[in-house]
């Protein structure tokens, strides 16, 4: 499902209208029957619709016409003045006043009535809002938030369509209805948990509108991601499911490249390789039989990869996954940077691995491996130099720029983890807060690297391994709530790609 701007609405709706010819108040009549349709399912009593002075207040407007002709019980505000109202959103508002209904512009007996409706619908601030909300809008957003239950229409009034962040002040759904494509503030910062449930629905723009939008970020819904996965031939060995390999671990610290390997092996690589130091060879042996392995010589007891094993590595590996607990250790930096020099496959660079790759990020420039980052954001903090609290508020053109002159593909976790290759964006939504656990991104390594040695791209790896990883943690939630560990999230892998 496309994902776009305010200012990419603002284009398909204009491209609708003046090159398709559909007038904006059919829109907006769509609009507001597509609200109808879930207000329906919701059966409120009463209704209190609080309408804005632009076109989202336009459409709760029409929309409480609707309710008025099916018997609903209807209360209708504007703020901050309906003589203020304009176009489409005029001819709505002036049908009501000529059925006889009284729009009211008090606060105090909004907060009043508020508190007596079974449903309030926010239609005060949509994709037009500029800049902080106003003082005198503020307040109403509070009382708005004082109800039991708040359909949003199109966006909750005081989040960026176009990053989700909250303008000073913002409503809190429990259902918002946007039309035809999802808003950026409906998936990321303040705007997720906002949103409540977000329902996209069509308003009758022709697809050619959208299509000539040319939008390149996308989400999962409509089949996307998993439509991707290949269906195997019967016929097959495990040698057509790719030899990847996970360097990681050291002496301190085994677990790491365990869940990786594990879970490489529970989401269907034909031949897993664990590359660690020998000091934790029995532990990785005694708990992960199926893998393969290359107990390495140690330095400090880090890892240290003579020629020999390089060669091997670097000579068999149809994938690579470097970092998971290696250690931030200097020396593993020329080991770093001869693989970029000599491997030219694709290599997933993760955890401590990033952490080793800070230390001059400029050698990705002359890769020869296509390179795969999944930093967190206090490692794209170290990554970058920039501060957590920014990039976590700006993810998608903090990752985008990274990947862009890196030439890289980034993976950027947290709510809403965000895929790019400097281009095309895709932002997951899968996964809960019960995910934030030790072992979560170790497994998503693992299960990035095993897509890869099955023959997936790199993007559509990165992809399909962030939604993946998502359902698989919401599936061990349902089970063990906050309690849930890696251990979970890996064992549902094979399970979501059957
Ligand atoms: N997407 C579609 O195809 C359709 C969308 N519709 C609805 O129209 C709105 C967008 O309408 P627009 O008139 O452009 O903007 P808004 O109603 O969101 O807001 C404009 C209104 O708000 C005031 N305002 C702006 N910034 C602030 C602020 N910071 N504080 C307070 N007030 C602010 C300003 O006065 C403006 O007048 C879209 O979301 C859909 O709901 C169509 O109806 C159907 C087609
Ligand atoms: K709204």
């Amino acid at each position: 499902m496309f994902v776009v701007s305010s200012e990419d609405m603002k284009q398909i709706d204009k491209r609708a209208i003046e090159k398709y010819k559909i007038p904006g108040i059919i829109l907006m009549e769509n609009a507001a029957f597509a609200v109808l349709e879930e207000i329906e399912k919701l059966k409120p009593r009463n209704v209190t619709i609080v309408c804005g002075i632009g076109n989202n207040g336009g459409d709760g407007f029409a929309l409480a016409r609707l309710l008025l002709n099916k018997n609903y019980e209807v209360d209708v505000f504007c703020f901050p003045d309906k003589t203020k109202v304009k176009g489409d959103a005029k001819v709505n508002l002036d049908i009501l006043i000529n059925m006889g209904l009284e729009i009211k512009s008090d606060l105090e007996k909004l907060r009043e009535k508020v508190k007596s409706s079974d449903l309030v619908v926010d239609a005060v601030l949509g994709t037009g809002i500029s800049g902080e909300v106003r003082d005198d809008i503020k307040k109403v957003i509070d009382v708005i938030n004082d109800a039991n239950k708040i359909l949003s229409v199109d966006i909750p009034s005081g989040i960026s369509s176009d990053d989700g962040k909250c303008l000073g002040k913002c409503v809190f759904a429990d259902i918002t209805v946007t039309f035809e494509c999802l808003k950026f503030g409906h998936i990321l910062g303040e705007g997720r948990e906002a949103s409540g449930k977000v329902l996209v629905k069509k308003i009758g723009i022709p697809k050619e509108c959208i299509k000539e939008q040319n939008i390149k970020t996308l989400t999962n819904d409509d089949g996307y991601p998993m439509y991707l996965i290949k269906r195997r031939r019967i016929d097959t060995n495990k040698g057509n499911y790719g030899k990847v390999f996970i360097i990681g671990g050291n002496y301190k610290m085994s677990g790491a490249v365990i869940l990786a390997l594990k879970s490489a092996l529970r989401s269907g690589a034909g031949l897993v390789y664990g590359v660690f130091p020998r000091s934790i060879m029995d532990r990785v042996g005694a708990l992960v039989p199926e893998a393969v392995y290359i107990p390495c010589d140690e330095k400090n007891g880090y890892i240290f990869i003579d020629e020999a094993n390089l060669n091997i590595i670097l000579d068999k590996a149809d994938a690579i996954a470097f970092g998971v607990g290696l250690g931030n250790y200097d020396e593993l930096f020329v080991t770093l940077k001869e693989i970029l020099k000599r491997y030219d496959k694709n290599l997933v660079i993760d955890a401590d691995g990033i952490n080793i790759l800070s230390k001059d990020v400029s050698i990705l420039k002359n890769s020869k491996a296509n390179v795969l980052l999944t930093p967190h954001p206090a490692e794209m903090a170290r990554l970058t130099g920039l501060c957590v609290e920014f990039i976590n508020k700006n993810r998608v053109e903090v990752a985008k720029k990274f990947a862009k002159e890196y030439r890289c593909i980034v993976l950027l976790k947290g709510a809403s983890t965000v895929v790019t290759d400097g281009e095309n964006v895709y932002i997951n939504t899968t996964g809960n807060p019960g995910m934030a656990t030790a072992g979560s991104g170790d497994v998503l390594t693992g299960l990035i690297v095993s897509l890869l040695g099955q023959g997936y791209n790199l993007f559509d790896s990165a992809v399909l391994g962030a939604y993946i990883h998502g359902l698989a943690g919401d599936k061990a939630y349902e089970t063990y709530g906050y309690g849930l560990v890696a251990h979970d999230i890996l064992n549902n892998f094979g399970f979501f790609i059957r």
